[in-house]
C-alpha cells in the first residue's frame, strides 16, 4: 500500500483533535469572547485580555488557534508599524453571541454529555449504553436530577434549539382540530406557548415534564391563560388529551421504553386523538455526508440509550403499542431537519 497523502492524514488529524477542538469552543464560549468584539468592529488582544481578565500572551495563542477553525479572524499585517493581534468576527464566531447557540455549546461540553461518550467502545461491542459505568447513574435523567446546574443548562439548551425550529415545525403542523394539547417532556414550555399563540381554537395546553424540570420553570407576566405546567412521569400516566406533542422525546429512548410511552398515552388519549412526534427521520437512502441523522443517532445512543428512527422503526413502535401512522411530514426544502410523524390509535 502506498503511503497516505499528507492531505488525507491532515483530515484524520482534524477528526483526531475533535475533543480538543470542542473543548476550545466551549472555553471560548465560557469566556464570552464573541460578546466582547462588536459585530462590525475589531479588538486588540491586549484590550480583550484586560476586559476578560485573562493572561494576554496565552489569550493570543488561544485566539490564533481559534482562527485556524474559522472562529474569529486575525487582521493581516502589511504595515510593519502595526502590531499583530487584532481580531474581528467571522460568521461562525458571530453566531456564538446567540444565546441558544451558547447554551447548546455549553450543554454539549457539560460533564454528563462528555462522560456518556466514554462508553462508546463498549456500546459498539454490546449494542447498549451503560450509564451506570460511565455516569454512575442508571440514565442521564437520574444523573441530571442530582446535578441541578446541568439540568437547568440542558433545559435551556433544548429551548434554544426548539426556538430555532419553531417556525419550521409550525409550517407543516396543524393544530386547528384540537381543544386540548399536552406537550410531553416539554421542558421550559416554549413549543407549547408557540402552538397556543398560533391556535386560538385550543382551550387548554399542558406542558408536562418531570418534577425537577417543572419546578425550575419560570414564566413572564404575559403567560397565556390556557397554559399550565404539570409534573409527572410519562411512563406512569399522562393527562387526558386530544393531541400529545413529543418533540425530541422518543429519540431519547430505546424501543422498549418508547413503546411504553405510547402505551401510557394509549390509556388517556381521547377518541380520535393524535400523537405528534417531532424527531429526525433517519433516511437510510441518505448515505455518507448527506446522512446527518446518522451522527445524531449515535449521539442519542451514547447519551440516552436512544436512537434516531427510520420510517420502518416508527412502524415498529406503532405496531407494538396499538397505534398506526397516519402520515409522515417533512419540510420540503430543509433536508435533515425534524420531521413530524402523526399517530392515531387503532
Ligand atoms: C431532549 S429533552 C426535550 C425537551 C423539549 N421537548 C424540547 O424539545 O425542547 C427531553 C425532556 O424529557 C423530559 N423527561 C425525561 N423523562 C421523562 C419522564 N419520565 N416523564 C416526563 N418527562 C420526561 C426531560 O426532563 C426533558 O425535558
Amino acid at each position: 500500500m502506498s503511503k497516505p497523502s499528507f492531505e488525507i492524514v491532515k483530515q484524520v488529524y482534524t477528526i483526531m483533535s475533535g475533543v480538543q477542538r470542542s473543548k476550545a469552543l466551549e472555553v471560548c464560549t465560557k469566556l464570552r469572547i464573541a460578546e466582547h468584539i462588536a459585530p462590525e468592529s475589531s479588538k486588540s488582544v491586549g484590550d480583550l485580555s484586560k476586559e476578560l481578565k485573562v493572561h494576554e500572551d496565552t489569550l493570543y495563542r488561544f485566539m490564533r488557534a481559534l482562527t485556524s477553525m474559522s472562529l474569529f479572524q486575525e487582521e493581516e499585517i502589511t504595515d510593519t508599524n502595526k502590531t499583530h493581534g487584532i481580531f474581528k468576527h467571522t460568521p461562525m464566531s458571530l453566531c456564538l453571541r446567540d444565546q441558544g447557540v451558547r447554551d447548546m455549546v455549553l450543554m454539549r461540553g457539560s460533564p454528563g454529555q462528555v462522560l456518556s461518550w466514554n462508553g462508546l467502545f463498549n456500546s459498539v461491542k454490546t449494542g447498549r449504553t451503560n450509564h451506570q459505568e460511565s455516569l454512575n447513574y442508571p440514565d442521564l435523567w437520574e444523573y441530571l436530577k442530582d446535578h441541578k446546574e446541568e439540568e437547568v443548562l440542558f433545559s435551556k439548551a433544548m429551548t434554544g434549539v426548539t426556538n430555532m425550529f419553531v417556525p419550521v415545525l409550525l409550517s407543516f403542523s396543524d393544530y386547528s382540530k384540537f381543544e386540548k394539547v399536552v406537550d410531553l417532556g416539554g421542558g421550559q414550555g416554549l413549543l407549547l406557548k408557540n402552538i397556543l399563540a398560533n391556535y386560538p381554537n385550543i382551550k387548554e395546553g399542558i406542558n408536562f415534564d418531570i418534577k425537577s424540570v417543572i419546578e425550575n420553570n419560570s414564566h413572564g407576566e404575559n403567560l397565556d391563560k390556557r397554559y399550565t405546567d404539570q409534573s409527572g412521569d410519562f411512563f406512569v400516566s399522562v393527562p387526558e388529551s386530544d393531541c400529545y406533542v413529543l418533540k425530541s422525546i422518543i429519540h431519547d429512548w430505546n424501543d422498549e421504553c418508547a413503546v411504553n410511552i405510547f402505551k401510557t398515552i394509549s390509556k388517556s388519549i381521547r377518541p380520535g386523538g393524535k400523537i405528534y412526534v417531532y424527531d429526525l427521520i433517519n433516511d437510510l437512502n441518505l448515505k455518507n455526508e448527506k446522512n446527518q441523522a446518522g451522527w445524531n443517532d449515535i449521539h442519542m445512543l451514547m447519551v440516552c440509550n436512544g436512537k434516531e428512527r427510520t420510517p420502518q422503526d416508527w412502524e415498529y413502535l406503532a405496531k407494538h403499542s396499538g397505534f398506526k401512522i397516519d402520515e409522515i411530514r417533512r419540510h420540503s426544502t430543509i433536508p435533515n431537519t425534524l420531521g413530524l410523524t402523526i399517530f392515531s390509535k387503532i
